[in-house]
């Protein structure tokens, strides 16, 4: 099974609940428009690099394209498809007048100078410089890119069609930037986990979290649920993890990781593997890396009590359907890691307005959005008696359909 085709079966199980009629069915799931490049530059040692980069739309009834840009060296255009199918559900589920796409080159980003990545960026920007805009498709920053990767965006942008910040989002505070937006889907992955917990009857400070991923998301959703007392035995990046049964101290992990940029030789925990990481007896797994982590087997062998999917699609659906036998809760990725998209969408307004929000006022937004739709999801779950994927789904395959039935086509 490929990443398209796993995002598609969760849809199609909630699809299902909904009667939608197999033309409905198609007219959603079919992606809009997709988009392959071949991005040529020059590399510092004067050969030339060849790179090929994507971006697939999938869905714009309820607003511009919106979703963000992926360097690595597994993107392809399956995947883009899978998260731009993604994407078009988590911003219909939060209710943002947004709809779905994802991209990327097909790169390995740590291998490339920063000289490199900025003319990979240029060129493929102007690539695709005429499907992309604030009121056709608004990019931002995935795995493997950051805000520098949106500054230059802007910046090629604005040599086809003048100064035009709100053509991407995740852009340095400096330059356009909203306050909270580097933070935003850690600290949206940590309220999450709070409410979450709050209705199983527990509290962050009297839980233990191991989470995969120390990058953007999370190495921020660490920070956040450390500051709230949880107790973190385990993390971990792409070179190796550490483990500390008695709680990791955050801060200091952070001093080590901005000096060596990566978790391998922090001395306050033992090293240990990602796979242990995964199969770990804690309270909460957060996978916050790449998709595909859990299998069938690796579902049978996980130890948590509940799963916040941080990453964008870490369960296939062999997976999923272990861990609603076992019962463990998984809340999905569409809701989990919904914080971004939802600060995304103030700098998009913040930009339209040319007015600044303070930090206090996009935290305190992102919050009540992101509380209003995780309750209303799950209480779909409970009174229909299905998973949290599924109620998600439902709610947002419900306001997308709806959006089609009355823009009519
Ligand atoms: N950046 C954002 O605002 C959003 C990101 N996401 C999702 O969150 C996930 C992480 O994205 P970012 O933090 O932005 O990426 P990032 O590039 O900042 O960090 C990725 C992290 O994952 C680690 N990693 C890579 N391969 C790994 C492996 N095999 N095992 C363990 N760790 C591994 C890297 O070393 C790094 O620590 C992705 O699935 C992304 O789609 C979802 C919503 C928004
Ligand atoms: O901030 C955005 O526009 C999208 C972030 C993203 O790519 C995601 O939520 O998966």
């Amino acid at each position: 099974m490929q990443a398209f085709e796993a995002t598609s079966h969760y849809f199609d199980q909630a699809a299902k609940l909904l009667g939608l009629s197999e033309n409905i069915r198609t007219l959603l799931v079919t992606p809009d428009r997709e988009v392959r490049v071949e991005v040529v530059i020059e590399l510092d040692s004067g050969q030339i690099g060849n790179f090929i980069g994507y971006r697939v739309q999938h869905d714009n009834a309820r607003g511009p394209f919106k979703g963000g840009l992926r360097y690595h060296p597994h993107v392809d255009q399956d995947e883009a498809r899978s998260l731009a199918s993604l994407m078009t559900w988590k911003t219909a589920l939060v209710d943002l007048p947004f709809g779905g796409a994802k991209g990327g080159i097909n790169c390995d980003p740590t291998k490339l100078s920063r000289a490199e990545t900025e003319r990979l960026t240029r060129r493929f920007t102007e690539k695709i410089h005429d499907m992309i805009g604030p009121v056709k498709d608004i990019p931002a920053p995935d795995m493997g890119t950051d805000a520098q990767v949106m500054a230059w965006i802007m910046n090629e942008y604005g040599k086809f069609a003048g100064f035009t910040p709100a053509c991407v989002t995740g852009k340095p505070v400096e330059l356009h930037g909203s306050p909270g937006r580097e933070a935003a889907t850690g600290y949206g992955v940590a309220i999450i986990t709070r409410e979450i917990l709050g209705r199983l009857g527990r509290t962050i400070g009297g839980s233990t979290f191991a989470i995969q991923g120390y990058g953007n998301v999370g190495s921020y959703t660490t920070r956040f649920l450390a500051e709230q007392g949880a107790k973190i035995v385990a993390v971990s990046d792409a070179y190796g993890a550490v483990f500390n049964r008695e709680g990791l101290d955050v801060a200091e992990l952070d001093r080590h990781v901005a000096i060596a940029r990566k978790i391998v030789g922090f001395k306050g925990g033992e090293a240990t593997t990602n796979e242990q990481l995964l199969t770990m007896p804690v309270d909460v797994l957060i996978p916050a890396a790449l998709g595909g982590v859990f299998d069938k087997t690796l579902a049978e062998a996980v130890q948590a009590k509940l799963i916040v999917e941080a990453a964008n699609s870490p369960t296939w659906p062999e997976a999923d359907e272990v861990f609603n036998a076992r019962g463990i809760p998984v809340v999905p990725d569409i809701l989990a890691n919904a914080g971004g998209v939802i600060v995304s969408y103030f700098e998009w307004v913040q930009n339209l307005q040319n007015f600044r929000w303070p930090l206090e006022q996009v935290q305190r937004e992102e919050e009540r959005r992101l509380v209003d739709a995780f309750h209303e999801m799950y209480d779909i779950a409970h009174r229909k008696n299905i998973t949290m994927r599924t109620a998600a789904f439902y709610r947002a395959i419900s306001r997308v359909g709806r959006a089609h039935a009355l823009a009519g086509i």
